[in-house]
This record gives structure tokens, sequence and C-alpha cells, in this order.
């Protein structure tokens, strides 16, 4: 069988890990997944949920994406090097005012969100340019398109690779070659609790009274609420991928989480720019009308949705 090969960074957790399994899942076994993670010792919770693959539609290695020669030896040790699909997943967020991050930590997002990918590419692509064949899938994010209060540093790690992406898809069409980014909205994972833990251990003592006033009791406060109402599960991202994964003519934009589409939408609405920033303004500033106004509008599509989805699963079932 001709099966196409998958190699997935990141998979220790989160959206890899279940990126990985869901693929090797596949039913018709359409494909050989490369899962790999950085550090080899985090792999138990792979293992578990991999069950039956391992050894089988799933295998494990180690890749850094912030280390060449890894990447390198993670590449040489595959089959005749060989990559169908590479699904660029490991990241890392930041939040918090600028003037309390230091460089090195900034630099430490870039390097693992961009250059990361950057360095992936470098060592893949001229191999499906040879083959004239291969789809690089990029876990990019709503942030690749629209910034966010307090995640300066990340929404431009995901801007660079939105960027770097489509400069790159026009000379990959040349090759016949797909390249998708895939933009989640926020996903219950270990990355909420990362963020969210350092969040609060930040010194705020470098901001001035209304920066941290703003950080600890605007961004902090609703951060939860955001992804208790909007948080997709990783497993509904990696369906979402496994779709994409298997068209003939794959999109080279697709948003996991419909709910999150109306505010992403207001980018593409105004070529000015100005009516993202002002709704976002106004649903921090005018918080108590609009925030409370949003996500009351947020869970009426959401329980909509669900009713629709009880409604198609009544006429199937009754067919
Ligand atoms: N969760 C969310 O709300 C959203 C996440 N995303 C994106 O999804 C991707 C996955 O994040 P998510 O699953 O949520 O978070 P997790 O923190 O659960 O997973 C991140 C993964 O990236 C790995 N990683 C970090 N640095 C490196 C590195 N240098 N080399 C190899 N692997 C590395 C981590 O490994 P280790 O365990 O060793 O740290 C971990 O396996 C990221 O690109 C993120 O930006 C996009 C939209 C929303
Ligand atoms: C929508 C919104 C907010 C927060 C959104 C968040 C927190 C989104 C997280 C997205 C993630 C984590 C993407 C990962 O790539 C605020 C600023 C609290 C208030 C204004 C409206």
């Amino acid at each position: 069988m001709n099966q196409k090969v998958v190699l997935i960074t990141g998979c220790s957790s989160g959206i890899g890990l279940a990126l990985a399994v869901h693929i090797a899942k596949d039913e018709k076994k359409r494909f050989m997944v490369y899962a790999t993670m950085r550090n080899l010792s985090k792999a138990e919770p792979l293992v578990e949920a991999a069950g039956r693959t391992l050894g089988r539609t799933l295998e494990i290695k180690q890749l850094d994406v912030c280390d060449e020669a890894s990447i390198k030896a993670c590449v040489d040790s595959l089959p005749e090097r060989r990559v169908d699909i590479l699904i660029s997943n490991a990241g890392m967020g930041l939040i918090g005012p600028i003037e309390c991050q230091s460089i090195e930590e900034m630099k430490s997002v870039m390097d693992t969100n961009f250059f990361g990918l950057v360095r992936l590419m470098k060592e893949i692509l001229p191999d499906m340019k040879r083959r004239k064949k291969g789809h690089i899938v990029v876990i990019s994010s709503v942030m690749g398109i629209q910034g966010i209060l307090f995640n300066d540093i990340y929404a431009a790690s995901k801007f660079a690779l939105e960027g770097f992406c489509e400069s790159l898809a026009i000379q990959a069409l040349r090759f016949g070659l797909n390249i998708s980014l895939i933009e989640p909205g926020p996903v219950i994972t270990e990355f909420e609790r990362k963020v969210y833990d350092e969040g609060l251990k930040i010194d705020l003592s470098k901001a001035d009274k209304v920066t941290a006033d703003m950080f600890t009791n605007v961004y902090l406060k609703n951060y939860k609420q955001i992804f208790e109402t909007l948080g997709q599960t990783p497993e509904d991202v990696a369906e979402h991928t496994l779709k994409i994964l298997i068209m003939d003519n794959p999109p080279f934009r697709h948003q996991t989480n419909t709910l999150y589409t109306p505010m992403t939408t207001l980018k593409y609405a105004d070529p000015n720019g100005d009516l993202p920033i002002e709704t976002f303004y106004k649903m921090v500033f005018e918080h108590d009308k609009v925030f409370t106004a949003s996500l009351n509008f947020i869970k009426l599509l959401q329980w909509r949705s669900r009713k629709s989805f009880k409604h198609n699963k009544m006429i199937k079932s009754n067919c």
C-alpha cells in the first residue's frame, strides 16, 4: 500500500499529540506517522494514546526545532529521507507587557515558532521540490491573522509564519507542492496552562500602573473565560487538519473555530485596519457592555450550532 509519510513536530502534548494519534489511527491506514518531540523522556502520554498503532502506523523520534543537527538526524533516519506531509506544530506562547519581558525570552519564541519552521523547510523543501510532491501544514493561529492584547511577541511570531508561507506558496505552486496554514482559536492544552501560569508570575514592577492594571484586571481576568467559552479540544483541531490532508486541493488557510470567525473577519472587512483595533478596544475598555454582549452572542452561536448538530443527527438517523 502507498502510505503517505507524515512528520509532525511537538508531539509530547496538546495538538501535536492529538494529530499524531488521530492520523495514525486513520481507518484506511493511509499514513505512516513519525511523531517527533524534543525530549523523548516525555513520550509516555503519546505511547499510551497511540496504543496498537505504535510500531505500525506510528513511530516516535527525537527532533528539536531549534537544533538543525537534530532535524537533519531525524530526516536522515527516515526511509529515503522521504516526507510527504510535514506538520509544523511545535510552538510556545508568551503573554504580558513587553517592558516586563527580556529580549532573550522574546527571541526564544521567535526561534521556536518562526525559525523552527524555517529550519524544517530548509531540510525538507529541497527534497519535496525534487520529487515534485509534498504538503507542508503549519499550525499557525488566529493570532497569525489578528493581534490580541498582551500577545505582542507571540502574534508577531505567527504573523512571521504567515508571511513566510504566503511568499513561499507562490514558488511551491511551480513544483506542485501545497502549503496550508491551520489557524485555531484558543485550544485547551498545556499551552494555556504554561502561558497563564507564567502570566501570573510576571514581575509587573517595570510596567506603569495603567498597563499593569490592564494586564491583571482585564487580560488575566478574562483569559480563562475566553478559553472556557471558545476553547476547542486538540482532538477537534486534529480532525480539521486530517480533513485538509486528504483534500485534492487543500486550501492555503483554514480556521478551525467558527465561533472565532466573526473576530478575524473584521480584519478582512476594513482595508484601513481600524475596525478590528477599535472593536477589540471596545471589547476591552467598554468591557461591561461590549465584552459581555460579545460573550453572550458567542454563547448563542454555540447553542445554535449544538442544536443544529443534534437536528442534523436526528435527520440522518431517520433516513
Ligand atoms: N493552545 C492554543 O490555544 C493554541 C495553540 N496554537 C499552536 O499550536 C501549536 C501546539 O501548541 P499546543 O498543543 O496548544 O501546546 P503544548 O504546549 O501542549 O504543545 C507544544 C509542543 O511544542 C513542543 N515544543 C516546544 N519547543 C520545541 C522545540 N524547540 N522543539 C520541538 N518541540 C518543541 C512542546 O514540547 P515540550 O513538551 O518539550 O515543551 C510541545 O510538545 C503551537 O504552535 C501553538 O502556537 C495555535 C492556536 C491556539
Ligand atoms: C478575544 C478577546 C480577548 C482574548 C482572547 C484570547 C486570550 C485569545 C487566545 C487565543 C490563543 C491562545 C491563540 C493561540 O494561538 C481579550 C483580550 C481577553 C478581551 C477581548 C476579546
